[in-house]
């Protein structure tokens, strides 16, 4: 496939049997029936993953992003392990923001550190607007996957501003995120003015992914669910709908996803999703009524389950396919990440489940 063939305006009218447009995964975003209910995991690349230790063990982990080659080899792994609907490209929500200029690192155990954590506006301004040059290596891995993948569809992704914001004034992965919501509610114009710089940000990366070839995008707002619906709506949801509906005419489904959600499950859906992930505490028939029959769902099978035995599994991916059946469109996957300590067969026989139970409500009509 030429470059020019992988552009927005082609896959826009690019469905052809066959192709990542036309994937169970695809149809099930834009809401149209499949011939089976499509099923991806997030984070299915990584420590789960045998072969994914031993790559990762000598690179550290924001090097193995720039390198496209591992990238496309990580990213890969899941896909031809499991038999996935979607592969999701191999990188983290803070790599847009390091190569923003901010100086940072992911270290093992704890996830992304902040060497000067952003609290004034004189340090908004040390994030920079970034470009297609910021990120070659991001261009050059979906590039690579595209043609990997074949009709498989690529996610791409990037962090939202809430959940970036989080790590940069808090400087680390944090529960409470006490220090975020000091400044949030203490000094609302700077707080804008941060989460302004970060949906530019966010914005560019994810229009980086799609020039490249993405299928679809993720927006992970992984710890919105720390705000209430009135606060969300406030601080957060402007700046979130600044970047999904920035994104309205790039040609690919938007999923927008958080944990702990509950409350805000319809705001995001405003914000400008195709798409809408769901934690494992709403069901999914109760979670399209929040959300409205316009918006298709994903998930949300708890990743602790996959912990117990197989028949705990498999009755809940049963019980949460025949909820899913409420939503116009449903993609399942977990509620949250899987697991380090996840045993990878599980996951390959819940792919299977998936597919087996819900083609034969296919066949039956
Ligand atoms: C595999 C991995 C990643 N990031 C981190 C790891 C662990 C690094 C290692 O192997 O040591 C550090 C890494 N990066 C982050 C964390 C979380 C830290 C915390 O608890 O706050 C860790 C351990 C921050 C991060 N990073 C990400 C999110 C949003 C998703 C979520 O909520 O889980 C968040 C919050 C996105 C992310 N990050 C990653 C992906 C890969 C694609 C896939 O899903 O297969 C994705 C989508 C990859």
């Amino acid at each position: 496939m030429t470059t020019e063939t992988t552009g927005t305006a082609a896959r826009d009218g690019d469905s052809r049997p066959g192709g990542p447009a036309d994937s169970p995964f695809i149809r099930a975003c834009r809401r149209r029936p499949t011939p089976h209910t499509p099923v991806w995991f997030m984070r299915q690349a990584g420590r789960s993953l045998p072969e994914y230790r031993e790559i990762r063990a000598s690179v550290p982990m924001l090097e193995s992003c720039r390198r496209p080659e591992l990238v496309t080899e990580i990213t890969l792994q899941p896909v031809r392990r499991h038999g996935v609907d979607a592969a999701i490209l191999f990188s983290d929500i803070v790599v847009p923001v390091a190569a923003a200029g901010v100086d940072l690192d992911i270290v093992p155990g704890t996830g992304p550190v902040v060497a000067e954590p952003i609290r004034t506006a004189a340090d908004v301004q040390r994030i920079r607007p970034i470009t297609r040059e910021d990120v070659p290596y991001v261009d050059e891995a979906v590039r690579q996957l595209v043609v990997e993948l074949g009709d498989t569809p690529l996610i791409g992704f990037a962090g939202a501003p809430f959940t970036l914001a989080s790590y940069l004034v808090e400087g680390g992965p944090s529960r409470t995120h006490a220090k975020t919501k000091a400044l949030m509610y203490g000094d609302e114009e700077l707080w804008h003015a941060l989460c302004d710089r970060l949906a530019e940000v966010t914005l560019a990366f994810l229009r980086v992914q799609i020039e490249a070839g993405v299928s679809a995008v993720q927006l992970f707002d992984s710890w919105a669910g720390a705000l209430s619906e009135a606060d969300y709506r406030r601080y957060v949801l402007p700046h979130s709908t600044a970047v999904l509906s920035g994104l309205a005419h790039a040609g690919v489904p938007r999923i927008h996803f958080g944990v702990g959600t509950a409350e805000l499950l319809g705001a995001m859906g405003e914000a400008g999703a195709d798409v809408v992930g769901v934690d494992w505490r709403t069901p999914l028939d109760v979670a399209t009524g929040r959300i409205g029959a316009d918006k298709a769902v994903q998930g949300n099978l708890d990743p602790c389950v996959l912990l117990a035995p197989w028949p705990v599994v498999e009755a809940e991916v049963r019980r949460i396919l025949e909820q899913g059946r409420a939503a116009p469109g449903h993609v399942f996957n977990l509620g949250h990440g899987v697991l380090p300590e996840t045993d990878p067969e599980v996951l390959t026989r819940v792919v299977a489940l998936v597919h087996e139970l819900s083609s034969r409500r296919a066949d039956q009509g």
